[in-house]
């Protein structure tokens, strides 16, 4: 049965770091992959696009791209948007034998223990994760993270395509061909320095959205990790 890959992410906004990701994950499983903003993301501050625009530049950054889905799912949910209950929600439809995968950049990972319930994200996906700069991950994970997070690891390391042949329960890497520098905060600073090479980071169909709905035009308190 073809796994479920999941992208979550804030996406304020969607950068062609996080397209390279989903693309990679994508050809690496031979399988789709649903891209989840976040309506509240559990550990940022208020974003500066609102949910209804983050998803928007979502639909136009994979619009004609085979394999790449925006699924709206935590727009329709009050509170903060934790990933153990998308999964559950997941996990009810697709049945209990679809392998699910969450993709998390390793930033992510290093603060998996911070996760509502993070214990648990093992029981209804795997987790596929990125390297990122800054965010070097590997089995050997001692002394980089938490070490509930580093027991955890050792506990779950599968060779990437074993992730497809059970339901939950793996962790492994994602190999990239090469580490990608964005990030929705540097872009925003950029936007907001008027440094024109920010459009090199997003699809044009982003930046022209970006430029229509003025957004990310002054500098904002940074929404990132409180
Ligand atoms: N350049 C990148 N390389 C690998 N993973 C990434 C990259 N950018 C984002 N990710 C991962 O994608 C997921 C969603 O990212 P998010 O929407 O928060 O973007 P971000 O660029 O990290 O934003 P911010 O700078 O505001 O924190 C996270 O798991 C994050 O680690
Ligand atoms: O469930 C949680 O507690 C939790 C804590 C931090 C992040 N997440 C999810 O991880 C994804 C990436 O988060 P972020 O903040 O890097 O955009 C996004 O889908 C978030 O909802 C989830």
């Amino acid at each position: 049965m073809a796994a479920m890959i999941c992208y979550g992410g804030t996406f304020d906004p969607v950068h062609n770091g996080h397209l390279a990701v989903a693309r990679a994950a994508r050809d690496a499983m031979q399988a789709r992959v649903r891209l989840l903003p976040a309506a509240d993301p559990p550990h940022k501050g208020p974003t500066q696009a609102d949910a209804q625009q983050r998803a928007r530049m979502l639909d136009l950054a994979t619009a004609g791209e085979t394999g790449l889905k925006v699924d709206r799912r935590e727009l329709h949910r009050a509170g903060p948007s934790y990933t153990i209950d998308t999964l559950l929600e997941l996990r009810a439809q697709s049945g209990g034998l679809q392998p699910i995968i969450w993709l998390v950049g390793g930033d992510s990972l290093q603060q998996l223990h911070t996760w509502h319930r993070w214990r648990e994200l093992f029981t209804q996906a795997h987790i596929l994760a990125v390297q990122r700069p800054g965010a070097h991950i590997d089995p050997d994970m001692l002394g980089q993270v938490a070490p509930e997070v580093a027991a955890e690891a050792a506990a779950r390391w599968r060779p990437l395509a074993e992730l497809a042949h059970s339901p939950a329960g793996g962790l492994a890497v994602l190999p990239l061909q090469e580490l990608r520098p964005e990030s929705s905060t540097a872009l925003r600073r950029r936007i907001a320095a008027r440094d024109p090479g920010w459009r090199d980071w997003v699809p044009p169909s982003v930046a022209s959205y970006i430029d229509r709905h003025r957004l990310y035009s002054t500098a904002a308190p940074d929404s990132g990790s409180l």
